[in-house]
């Protein structure tokens, strides 16, 4: 394995009864980056998950965690791992610190300063005196994810973190989930089937549908590969500017709503706004609608929906 990651699976196989539901999936995390693993329902993401954090046996291949094997070094590896794949059980009748106080008891050497670290990293300080019952379920979520990183974790397993929440609290997840990653260079696995989600958090994406991992990549590469589609210019003069896009540059231009609207990939648009520049058309804005990594997924899958 390659010096630095924090997990890798390798040719990871698992068989239920007669049906082969994970097809030998081979990839890498590394330490301080969000991985989105993604893909349909039924795709294989929980079962795969479930593998990686030790609940469930895995068929063939292995898992190594920070070079430890799932297999053969167990209690090594699992050690470095932190998960929320059920959702985690609270006491709603406790403040949010005595739950965690009461977890942190059944493990070794978590002590009271890195409850407070935990608490402070997922933006709990102010409301970690309250009782459980009273929190939001994002609060609660953002709780789960204190709990599972009290015993210091180099991998933080999240299945679904934004199932249920709203968008505020989606926002929340997201901002704390990269916050870790960055700030304790935790390995951070998030599984979804809401690709926009991803798009947000992640650094980079596995899809996997039927078992297989089918795509990998950074979540920037997928976004520079994708086409642009429509831009909106807001240009002054309009009709000036759709001349100057037409005539010179040969590209199709609309006028809607005060904007120039034109299609174009991504590589055209700074020699576009130059030409209106040089044409004295004054630009108040530029806003690209380029497909989103949705567009992406729908593709690879073969799908128009993934509900
Ligand atoms: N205990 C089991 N017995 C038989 N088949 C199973 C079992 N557990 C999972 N499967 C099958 O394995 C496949 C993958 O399931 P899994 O739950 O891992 O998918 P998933 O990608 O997590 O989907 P979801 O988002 O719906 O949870 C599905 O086709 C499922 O029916």
């Amino acid at each position: 394995m390659t010096a630095e990651s924090a997990m890798q699976l390798i040719d990871v196989k698992k068989n239920i009864g007669s049906k082969q539901i994970i097809k030998g999936l081979n990839f890498d995390i590394y330490p301080g980056e969000v991985f989105g693993f993604l893909g349909p329902n039924g795709a294989g993401k929980t079962t795969t998950i479930r593998m990686m954090v030790g609940l469930m046996k895995l068929t063939e291949g292995d898992v190594l965690i920070e070079g430890k094997s799932i297999k053969t070094e167990y209690k090594e590896a699992i050690r470095r791992v932190g998960a929320i794949v059920e959702n985690p059980e609270m006491y709603p009748f406790m403040t949010g610190w005595k739950n965690l106080q009461h977890y942190a008891r059944m493990m070794p050497a978590v002590t009271e300063e890195r409850i407070k670290e935990v608490v402070t990293l997922v933006g709990l300080d102010k409301a970690i005196n309250e009782k459980v019952g009273r929190y939001s379920l994002g609060m609660r979520q953002r709780l789960g994810i204190a709990q599972a990183l009290l015993h210091n974790p180099s991998i933080l397993i999240l299945d679904e973190p934004t199932n249920g929440l709203d968008p505020s609290g989606i926002r929340e997840i997201r901002r704390y989930i990269r916050n870790l990653a960055e700030k304790e260079n935790v390995a951070v696995i998030v599984s979804s089937h809401l690709l926009s989600e991803i798009e947000l958090m992640c650094d980079r994406i596995g899809i996997i549908k039927n078992g297989e991992l089918i795509a990998i990549e950074t979540v920037q590469e997928a976004l520079n590969k994708t086409d642009v589609k429509d831009i909106h210019i807001e240009a002054v003069p309009l009709e000036t500017g759709r001349n100057i896009v037409q005539e010179k540059l040969q590209i199709n231009a609309a006028i809607e709503k005060e904007e120039l609207v034109l299609s174009a990939k991504r590589e055209e648009i700074p020699s576009i706004i130059k030409s209106l520049v040089d044409g004295q058309v004054e630009i108040f804005g530029v806003q690209v609608k380029r497909s989103t990594l949705e567009d992406k997924f729908l593709d690879l899958i073969g799908e128009n929906t993934i509900e």
